[in-house]
């Protein structure tokens, strides 16, 4: 539905903003754009409504090349950010405004805003102004507007970002319900990993300009390609620790793990396990890092425990009232077939 090839964006100044990228989004997905602040997910975007010109590439849509397409004429509706509803049009106007602009008849443009709003629960809110309304009723106001032209594309700029925690949540999951009931293909650009992974089909993980992996939420939370993406996806960072093959092992912050594949002897690694799959030893062992729990995090039903070894720092999720004392030795031991290991930052194998 959306393919981008070789796609550049270099901005007035010389700031690279999309490195030669290339994407291929299907039909009624939906796709999240994750990245740290400036790796270039807005400027993507963007560049798929046609709000910014591609430095070079192309970019098609429903096999159309709309590279060099005015944005109104590519059948995209973009939400942004902040919304950017009218403040002097009331809620229903403000529904019908592509409609509008499209020269659609008034009594059509009314009785479709009037649908749309019925669907998103807005009817009850059509004569009041942007200014008389809450965060997440904005919000509904403004997939109402995209809603309401049935594009083929929808492309939402951090939707949820001006919601408080708790609107966030029910905004998430109310999104979601929306893009199955239409199964319009939507691309949205977050920051967030847990709205990523709760939200799409499928994500790319930018940095710098390019896309360093592209998978499902669960190929991304259990594979990541690169150590990038490993620091970048999860609620509790993955413990990346710096080792060694030798000896048909891997010798990694003092201990002795089971390695994968044959390693050339000697051959530097990193080694990934996340907190959820690492296990806490009050006696010692030799497949576990030894350290002195050093901070206990609670995390609601379970607690994140900070082990301090001589030069390491490894963390592990414990269960209700399983929590070790401050200060006591302990052994945190990764869960077999859990690991990951990354040689050159690239992934190299599980073990
Ligand atoms: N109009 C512009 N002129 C010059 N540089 C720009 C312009 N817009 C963006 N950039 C730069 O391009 C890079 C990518 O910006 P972009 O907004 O796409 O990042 P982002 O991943 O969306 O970041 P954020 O999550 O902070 O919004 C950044 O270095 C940014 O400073």
């Amino acid at each position: 539905m959306i393919s981008v090839h070789g796609l550049t964006k270099v901005f007035p100044g010389g700031v690279r903003a999309l490195d030669s990228l290339d994407l291929d989004i299907g039909e009624g997905e939906f796709f999240a754009l994750l990245g740290p602040s400036g790796c270039g997910k807005t400027t993507l975007l963007r560049s798929i409504a046609g709000l910014e010109t591609p430095t070079s590439g192309r970019i098609g849509i429903g096999g159309t090349d709309v590279t060099t397409l005015a944005p109104g004429r590519r059948d995209v509706a973009m939400v942004f950010q902040d919304y950017a509803l009218f403040p002097h049009m009331d809620v229903a106007a403000n529904i019908a405004y592509p409609l509008r602009i499209r020269k659609t008849p008034r009594a059509r443009r009314e009785a479709r805003a009037a649908e749309v709003a019925d669907r998103l629960s807005l009817t009850g809110l059509l004569g009041r102004r942007p200014g008389q309304l809450s965060g997440g009723q904005q919000q509904r106001v403004a997939l109402a507007r995209a809603v309401a032209c049935r594009p083929r594309v929808f492309l939402f700029d951090e939707p949820l970002s001006n919601l408080d925690a708790r609107l966030r949540l029910e905004a998430r999951t109310f999104l979601k319900r929306l893009q199955d009931e239409l199964g319009v293909t939507t691309v949205f650009v977050t920051h967030d990993q847990g709205e990523a992974l709760a939200l799409a089909h499928r994500i790319a993980v930018m940095d710098a300009g390019r896309i360093v992996q592209v998978g499902t939420p669960a190929e991304i939370f259990h594979r990541p390609a690169t150590t990038f993406v490993a620091s970048f996806i999860g609620s509790t960072p993955m413990n990346l620790l710096p080792g060694r093959a030798g000896d048909g092992v891997l010798h990694v912050a003092g201990a002795a793990l089971p390695a994968p594949g044959d390693l050339p002897e000697g051959e530097p690694i990193v080694y990934g396990v996340r907190p959820e799959y690492t296990d806490l030893s009050a006696t010692r062992r030799d497949d576990g890092f030894p350290g002195e729990v050093a901070v206990l995090e609670n995390l609601g039903a379970t607690t994140l425990v900070t082990l301090e070894g001589p030069d390491h720092l490894v963390q592990a999720v414990v269960g209700e009232g399983r929590e070790p004392a401050v200060g006591t030795a302990a052994w945190a031991v990764p869960r077999r077939g859990r690991a990951l290991v990354y040689r050159d930052g690239r992934l190299a194998g599980q073990a």
